[in-house]
């Protein structure tokens, strides 16, 4: 019999170009994603070594940290401006397809791949971008590499990887209802610190995994990231190959059933044999809310602040006391007690349809509160408009949201949108270290649905007691 394989293994050994023992393997990489941040550089580099761009057709190019998502054509950092533009004349240049900021296919690099079908089961793909992993959710082995990898990538279509060992985060049994994706992969992390991957690719598996939609499971492989992994990803099913029928850049017909046989075929056999494994129980899991300066730092809705005391070493009380510090809570109360000046509903953790539409659900006959400023910004200019055609940014508009264009937005301080100095944001995004969505801005992650209820609240509280439909 053949010796069972995980999906990493067999996405891996489909890919390896050149192997010398003791060495990392030279990988060939179907899909590499630009964006304006970590491309100016690399393309730089080929332009002075007089190479070129060895398959712009496996290249796709978008403009998402720097856009402005109000008044488009204002962009007053000049950075960003230069950014933008340079990303412009590279595309032209070197011949690769781009959704600039007006183009109808924009938006946040990992909303869009998924959404144009470049996101594939099996495929290697790259992006200067640490949430590559996101793409994972597809079954795809997706990582974030840097600007110099870029280079190397653009003008090789490969890249020096060593082969990474397999850490599957087995989660059992159903997430009640109004308990989300983001709940999940914030416990895990909560649970097991945010270098438990360190070295790994994280394989998601268990009946709650199975259970995720598509948006689910990006939302889960999206934060792979933040617990230290090179990757993340899920085994493709039917969930998989669903999302992805009749997407643009997917195959039609016979060949679209055909390539989805060979998808469901990558999915790690029974039997076969992780470095590591971890496990937790979905029932366990409440809505969680990060008090702290990292995504670790969480703790269900209904808990209290940690304080100082309940540092287990010298060196964790150390980094409570600082983070307590620097989100201004004392330790000790309840965080449902805490107000919120601003939400952000967005970032290529939370930023497609179906989180905007659980959202709106939460929303919908309320009011955002008089002391909260809140944002919606859709993942792509085609959820915005899938969005729109739905009637969802009215419901936002109703209730006092602000409806934005597409981009990275508030998830990090790089354009306009940011949050003031010691204001308090809850945010669906994924970072909430210090600075992360401006100079002392104090992030809490949540959930779309934990985000719209504290909107309307004015502070933290328990989205299923506002009595929340049934989904994952
Ligand atoms: C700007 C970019 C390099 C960065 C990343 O790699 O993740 C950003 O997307 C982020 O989320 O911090
Ligand atoms: S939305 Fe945030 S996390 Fe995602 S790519 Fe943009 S800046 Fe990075």
């Amino acid at each position: 019999m053949r010796k069972p394989k995980t999906v990493v293994e067999k996405i891996w050994e489909k890919h390896v170009v050149h192997h010398e023992e003791g060495k990392p393997d030279l990988l060939y990489i179907d899909l590499h994603l630009v964006h304006e941040v970590t491309s100016p550089q690399a393309f730089e580099g080929l332009r002075i070594n007089n190479r070129k761009v060895r398959r712009p057709d496996l290249t796709f190019a978008t403009m998402d940290h720097n856009v402005p998502t109000i008044h488009r054509n204002v962009i007053k950092d000049e950075v960003s401006k230069t950014q933008m533009e340079t990303l412009k004349t590279n595309c032209e240049e070197f011949n690769v397809p781009l959704a600039d900021i007006h183009h109808p296919d924009q938006g946040i690099v990992h909303v869009i791949g998924p959404e144009l079908g470049l996101t594939q089961p099996g495929k290697t793909i790259v992006c200067g971008d640490s949430h590559t992993s996101t793409h994972g959710a597809f079954g795809a082995l997706a990582f974030g590499i840097g600007t110099s990898e870029v280079e190397h990538v653009l003008a090789t279509q490969t890249i020096w990887q060593a082969k990474p060992k397999t850490l599957n985060v087995k989660v059992n049994g159903k997430l009640g209802t109004g308990v989300t994706a983001k709940d999940l992969i914030l416990a895990i992390i909560g649970k097991f610190g945010v270098k438990f991957g360190t070295g790994y690719v994280i394989e998601y598996t268990g009946e709650a995994i199975r259970n995720l939609s598509m948006e689910g499971r990006m939302t889960v492989c999206n934060m792979s990231i933040e617990a230290g992994a090179r990757a993340g990803l899920i085994s493709p099913d039917d969930t998989t190959v669903e999302f992805l029928r009749g997407r643009r850049h997917v195959p039609t017909g016979e060949a679209f059933d055909q390539l989805a046989e060979e998808w469901k075929a990558l999915a790690t056999d029974e039997g076969a044999i992780y470095d590591e494994t971890v496990e937790i129980d979905a029932a366990d899991i409440e809505p969680q809310v990060t008090w702290g300066t990292n995504p670790g730092m969480c703790i269900p809705v209904s808990a209290n602040v940690p304080s100082v005391e309940d540092g287990q070493s010298d060196n964790d009380k150390e980094e409570i006391k600082r983070a307590l510090e620097y989100m201004g809570l004392q330790g000790g109360e309840p965080i449902s007690s805490v107000a919120i000046e601003h939400v952000f509903i967005g970032s290529c953790t939370n930023s497609r349809f179906a989180d905007l539409k659980k959202a709106a659900d939460i929303v919908k006959g309320h009011h955002v509160h008089p002391n909260v400023r809140a944002i919606v910004v859709p993942g792509s200019h085609s959820v915005k408009k899938q969005a729109e055609d739905a009637g969802i940014d009215i419901i936002f508009k109703e209730a006092g949201f602000e409806w934005r264009d597409a981009g990275c937005s508030m998830c990090l301080a790089m354009n306009d949108d940011v949050v003031p100095e010691g204001e308090r944001c809850a945010s669906t995004s994924n970072r909430n270290f210090e600075g992360r969505q401006g100079t002392g801005a104090r992030t809490h992650l949540v959930s779309p649905e934990m985000a719209a209820a504290a909107a309307v609240k004015g502070h933290f509280v328990d989205v299923r007691t506002l009595g929340v439909p049934a989904h994952n």
